[in-house]
């Protein structure tokens, strides 16, 4: 076994299966706990909540509580596995919204035959929590879910994949343009993979200030583009009107990578291609569409991101997803709005050109970190990102109007 797998398998089998557990917050020793926590005692929190059912807030975890849900179509990079077999990685989303944000997590796996049933089951536990992370769920089936979910459901709806993904590689492209000495609007974009996060991806960073026909985006079929007569909705969006097919023909002289699709997919041949001072960002995981060894073998002008925590520049949803749904949750937000998706760009972004806490350092086994080629944006063990993106999407929530409460009194500060 590689050293890895090994140790991976041993982390998740020792010394208890899984990586999370429930934990009481309330006293249950005594006949009279009991009387309290159960029969009669529970009995009056019922029927407070069946008189008024924001009082689930008040006397249940419903408000510190998400749930993380996936068919298992799309996991990481892996493919349609199934619902099972994508439990590890939904364990692992709970592990990190506890461990960055303190919210409490429950993964959730759902079988099902057609689109419908998913949606259905999962709009029928929605009230349960007080907020729903959709995961690793395969495009374009992912795009209806999420729209069917958000009309339906009272609580925010956010897919990981799409925005999560999105929020982080705008804040990481923006930072790592500005230290190439290169605008958004003015960068030749090439993403590669036109499923969930690339989608979300472009979109988001045209909201930023890319402009679509710049963009240039490819499936496995190659370039998307006007006389394709097999593409969904989704794709049609990014169809360019061009006699490009390959990713050859259009990674020449591109500003930007964008790789959301599948492992050791760009060729180092192929980042040669590519401007001056170009930015990669490999973001498959587990395994990047080139591994930066050899991207830094090819050429020495460019910045390189993957989604792993073991290279520098790490773009992966972790950055986003336990702050943004912090943040919605404390002003009990009905929905994740672009607002709050812009307000969290902006303040993940600031922290990556700031001075780096020694704590940092420390966790990443790093002597220095400035804001550079290697540090385009934060460590996920940042404990600047939970006060400072919370906060700005929790005041972007209030001033956008989906915040049911008003912001808690000095909130993060
Ligand atoms: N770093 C991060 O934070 C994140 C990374 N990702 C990574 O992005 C990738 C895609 O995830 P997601 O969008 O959720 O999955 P989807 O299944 O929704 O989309 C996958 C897309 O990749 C395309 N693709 C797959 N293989 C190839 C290939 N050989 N050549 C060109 N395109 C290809 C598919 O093409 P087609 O449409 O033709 O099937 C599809 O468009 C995964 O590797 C995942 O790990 C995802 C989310 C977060
Ligand atoms: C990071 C993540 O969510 C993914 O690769 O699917
Ligand atoms: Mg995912």
């Amino acid at each position: 076994m590689s050293d890895i797998r090994e140790k991976a398998l041993q982390y998740h089998s020792e010394p208890v299966p899984g990586k999370i557990s429930i934990e009481l917050t309330k006293p249950a020793e005594t006949v009279n706990d009991l009387a309290l926590a159960y029969s009669p005692g529970v009995a009056e929190p019922v029927r407070e909540i069946a008189a008024d059912p924001n009082n689930a807030y008040k006397y249940t975890a419903k408000g510190n509580m998400v749930a993380v849900i996936s068919n298992g179509t799309a996991i990481l990079g892996l493919g349609n596995l199934g619902p099972l077999a994508s439990k590890p990685v939904m364990e692992g989303k709970a592990l990190l919204f506890k461990r960055f944000a303190g919210l409490d997590s429950i993964d959730i796996e759902v079988k099902h035959r057609t689109t419908e049933d998913f949606i259905n089951t999962v709009e029928n536990i929605a009230d349960t929590f007080g907020g729903i992370n959709l995961e690793d769920i395969k495009a374009p089936e992912c795009f209806e879910i999420e729209k069917a979910l958000i009309e339906r459901c009272s609580v925010p709806v956010f897919h990981d994949d799409q925005h999560g993904t999105a929020i982080v590689t705008a804040a990481g492209m923006l930072n790592a343009l500005e230290i190439q000495g290169k605008k958004l609007k003015d960068a030749l974009i090439v993403c590669l993979g036109a499923g969930a996060a690339a989608i979300a991806c472009m979109e988001l960073l045209i909201k930023c200030g890319a402009q679509r026909e710049h963009i240039y985006m490819l499936d496995r079929k190659g370039v998307i583009h006007t006389r394709r007569d097999d593409l969904n909705e989704y794709k049609m969006l990014f169809a360019n009107n061009t006699d490009k097919r390959t990713l050859q023909d259009v990674i020449e002289e591109a500003d930007v990578f964008v790789g959301v699709s599948g492992p050791d997919l760009l060729a180092p041949e192929d980042l040669k291609l590519m401007a001056d001072k170009p930015v990669v960002f490999a973001c498959s995981n587990p395994d990047p569409e080139i591994k930066p060894e050899v991207a830094n073998a090819a050429r020495n002008d460019l910045i390189m991101a993957t989604g792993r925590s073991d290279y520098p520049n790490q773009v992966n949803n972790v950055l986003c997803f336990p702050f943004i749904f912090r943040g919605a949750l404390d002003v009990r937000a009905t929905a994740i709005n672009d607002e709050m998706k812009i307000a969290a760009v902006n303040a993940i972004r600031a922290i990556a050109k700031e001075p780096v806490p020694e704590e940092v350092l420390s966790a990443s086994g790093e002597s220095s970190l400035e804001f550079g080629k290697d540090y385009i944006i934060p460590k996920p063990m940042d404990p600047r990102l939970l006060p400072r993106v919370a906060r700005a999407v929790a005041e972007a929530a209030v001033a956008s109007g989906v915040a049911q409460i008003e912001m808690p009194e000095n909130y993060m500060l």
